[in-house]
């Protein structure tokens, strides 16, 4: 095992047991994973993501064989489609999160855009997230879906389910995650309210700043 992926590992405890001590998982629920190299490293299904042990963190080569560790995520084929479509993706985040989980079950969430522009930290890090119709945990209609969409979009809510973050490593997907629930929450918060948004001159003023993602 590369010096690399012995770290990737080691990342991955920490930060999803960070995640779990906060409470952005629980149960079992949600799976993370990094790209490498040679292939991707996976969190074991049906684990808690507090309870993670490095070794046993599965890994799959280029091709989708497991190689290393215990039985990866059942959601594998959303993963693959992210780094599939999205080349600048180096980890994906899927967590069940309560207010993101929240607007994923409220017919009235848009699903060309579920989390409209009210911060610039979420238009920074998340950007523009669609919401893909439900499927079961683990149908492998997720990860068409997911291509379906070329790569244009960072963060999607998966209805009744969800949300699913990329970021170019896993701190930012993480940072990202974070971020989106966070937002979701205001917008919860906030709902009957009257919201003033970002103008559209504020929001393309972020992406000249600091970049799309
Ligand atoms: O969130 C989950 C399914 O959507 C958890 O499944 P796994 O335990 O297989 O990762
Ligand atoms: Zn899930």
């Amino acid at each position: 095992m590369t010096d690399n992926e012995r770290a990737a590992r080691d990342q991955m405890v920490d930060l999803c047991r960070s995640l779990f001590e906060r409470g952005f998982s629980v149960g079992t629920a949600g799976n993370v994973s990094v790209r490498l190299p040679d292939g991707m490293l996976m969190t074991p299904t049906n684990v808690r993501l507090g309870d993670l042990q490095a070794d046993r963190i599965a890994k799959i080569d280029q091709e989708g064989q497991h190689v290393r560790g215990d039985k990866p995520t059942k959601e594998v084929f959303l993963h693959q489609a992210f780094y599939a479509t999205r080349p600048q993706a180096g980890a994906v985040v899927h967590l069940h999160s309560t207010w993101a989980t929240a607007l994923s079950c409220l017919t009235d969430t848009d699903p060309d855009d579920c989390i409209p522009p009210l911060t610039p930290y979420v238009v920074m890090r998340v950007g523009r997230v669609v919401m893909l119709p439900y499927v079961r945990p683990g149908d492998p209609r997720t990860g068409d879906m997911i291509r379906a969409l070329n790569g244009e979009h960072a963060a999607v809510l998966l209805a009744n389910h969800g949300p699913v973050v990329s970021g170019k490593d896993l701190m930012s997907a993480v940072a990202a995650a974070e971020e989106l629930e966070e937002t979701a929450k205001l917008l919860v918060a906030l709902r009957g309210m009257n919201m003033r948004l970002l103008s559209p001159a504020a929001v393309d003023e972020l992406k000249t700043s600091f970049g799309t993602l």
